[in-house]
């Protein structure tokens, strides 16, 4: 145990991520007791596609489990509750009798559906679906992967039709699998990975039939939709056996959640591969003007749904990955600190890493990334600053249009995600926010918050008043760039953005 002092009962929270699965153990303060993670395989068959091997995921998550519980010292009778947390619109399709996947699932990042998209527009219309669902009609959302896979996978859509063929996200396939499996496994989602897929309504809370129609899903394979913070079901077999499996959320609404923003005004945004800004809207779902999206933030009990509005960043950690192992230009993801420090300022460079298109504000799938404003002044310590730089105005971009959507004027943004560990970036971003930056004591927000929905549901936790008692501050990062500066390299930054789009030209 990493405090010798801890003591039971725990919570167990699994995130199921892009890039690992991890398992962590809380107390009852909310601290860390153990954590065990593991990778796996990024699979890209074509340009723009990604993959993941679910069955190799399953057996991860089982040895992180298994890992987390030996390190922490304890057994299943310690454990209160598990919680689950998850990539989100990731999606899966598997036989109801074998178990077997019928294909690796679908990775949110992958492009492939981007023609579909486009083809729905036309035929269904943009407004249908932002109405209904809340979201836009892009390659992210789950419902025209499963339309994929059913189009492409021979014999499929019979399968499907005939209730063969089982659909989830990561939550469902691992909710599946922790409880029975073939052999009685419950198949289920909550609200916020629902509000994902572009199938469920965000005004009922139910799947809609004509946007099914539409798109071609058959209902056999739905899972049902539950609340984000009940029990589903009991662990049945592995080292968890007989654990009440009571909390789901998508990863960034768990880091909602962890980050106990419980208020309607309340944000955080979460920097890893990519970085999700959330802000709580209360009780209604809030309509985006100005290109965010509509969703579910979380789902206690029988309790009445609380909405979010999101703005979603494709490429930000990754774009620091792709210059560590594409460029070579760094050995760590730590080091583009130093090199970036190595300068004071980006010499006139800005990176846009518009790799797979631009997702919010802009949702543009013909944009690819640019590097604008080259000379040959400029270092590749330049670029490493101009990486930085680019997840902060990419953020700024997210927070000025959350104001407009919501009349809410950003005061302070929690943070939390791997990039937080970054001072340099944690500064920038005050700065181009002209805002307080905030890091909690638990960096681990995502599992955090799945643990106190599934700590909230079986009564380890009494309400939310007791959750935010737990959140302290770790560290925080006050605006220090002048007003001047800030106008003209926000004015710098969009005019890189622009240059961006436009540059595949899509046969109709
Ligand atoms: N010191 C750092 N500076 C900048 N980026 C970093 C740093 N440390 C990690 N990262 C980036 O953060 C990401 C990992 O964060 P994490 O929250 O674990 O992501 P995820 O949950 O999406 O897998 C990676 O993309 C990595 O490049
Ligand atoms: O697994 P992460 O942390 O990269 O999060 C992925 C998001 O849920 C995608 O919507």
């Amino acid at each position: 145990m990493t405090d010798a002092h801890t003591a039971g009962p725990f919570i167990a929270a699994i995130d199921q991520g892009t890039t690992s699965s991890r398992c962590i153990v809380f107390d009852k303060d909310g601290r860390i007791v153990s954590v065990d993670q593991k990778e796996h395989e990024q699979i890209f068959p074509k340009p723009g596609w990604v993959e993941h091997n679910a069955a190799e995921i399953w057996t991860n998550v089982q040895e992180v489990v298994a890992g987390a519980l030996s390190k922490a010292g304890i057994t299943r009778d310690d454990v209160k509750a598990i919680g689950i947390t998850n990539q989100r619109e990731t999606t899966l399709l598997w036989d109801r009798a074998t178990g077997e996947p019928v294909h690796n699932a679908i990775v949110w990042q992958d492009t492939r559906t981007d023609a579909l998209c486009r083809e729905l527009g036309r035929n269904v219309g943009q407004d249908r679906f932002r109405r209904e669902t809340g979201l836009p009609l892009a390659s992210y959302f789950a419902g025209p992967k499963v339309r994929w896979l059913l189009d492409n996978v021979e014999g499929l859509r019979e399968r499907a039709e005939r209730g063969d063929i089982l659909f989830g996200t990561m939550d469902s396939w691992v909710i599946w699998n922790l409880t029975g499996g073939v052999d009685g496994g419950v198949h289920v989602t909550d609200v916020t990975n629902a509000s994902r897929t572009m199938l469920m309504n965000l005004h009922t809370m139910a799947w809609d039939d004509k946007i099914l129609t539409s798109m071609e899903v058959p209902a056999a394979v739905l899972p049902e939709i539950r609340s984000s913070s009940e029990v589903y079901g009991t662990a049945k077999g592995g080292v968890l056996d007989g654990v009440p499996v009571a909390s789901a959320l998508g990863d960034q609404q768990a880091a909602l959640f962890g980050q106990t923003c419980f208020s309607e005004g309340e944000a955080k945004s979460t920097y890893g591969t990519g970085t999700f800004m959330l802000m709580n809207t209360g009780g209604t779902p809030v309509n985006s003007y100005n290109g965010l999206l509509t969703t579910v933030g979380y789902r206690i009990g029988d309790q009445a749904p609380v909405y979010a509005l999101e703005g979603s960043i494709a490429v930000t950690g990754s774009l620091v990955q792709w210059m560590r192992d594409q460029m070579g230009l760094i050995k760590s993801a730590a080091e583009i600190e130093t090199l970036a420090l190595s300068v004071e300022d980006n010499g006139g460079a800005y990176v846009v890493p518009a790799f797979s298109g631009l997702f919010a504000p802009y949702w543009r799938s013909d944009a690819r990334g640019v590097i604008a404003g080259l000379t040959r002044y400029v270092t590749k310590a330049h670029i490493a600053r101009a990486v930085l730089e680019a997840t902060a105005w990419q953020t700024r971009e997210i927070t000025d249009a959350m104001t407009k959507d919501s009349g809410v004027e950003l005061t302070a943004l929690k943070v939390d995600g791997g990039m937080t560990s970054n001072n340099l970036l944690m500064q920038t971003l005050a700065d181009v926010l002209d805002a307080p930056v905030v890091r909690p004591m638990v960096a681990e927000t995502t599992c955090l918050g799945a643990a106190y929905a599934a700590g909230l549901a079986v009564g380890f936790w009494p309400d939310t008043d007791a959750l935010r008692a737990n959140w302290r501050r770790a560290a925080e990062w006050t605006p220090r760039m002048d007003a001047d500066r800030r106008r003209s390299e926000y004015k710098n930054w969009l005019k890189a953005v622009e240059r961006t789009m436009g540059w595949i030209e899509h046969e109709e």
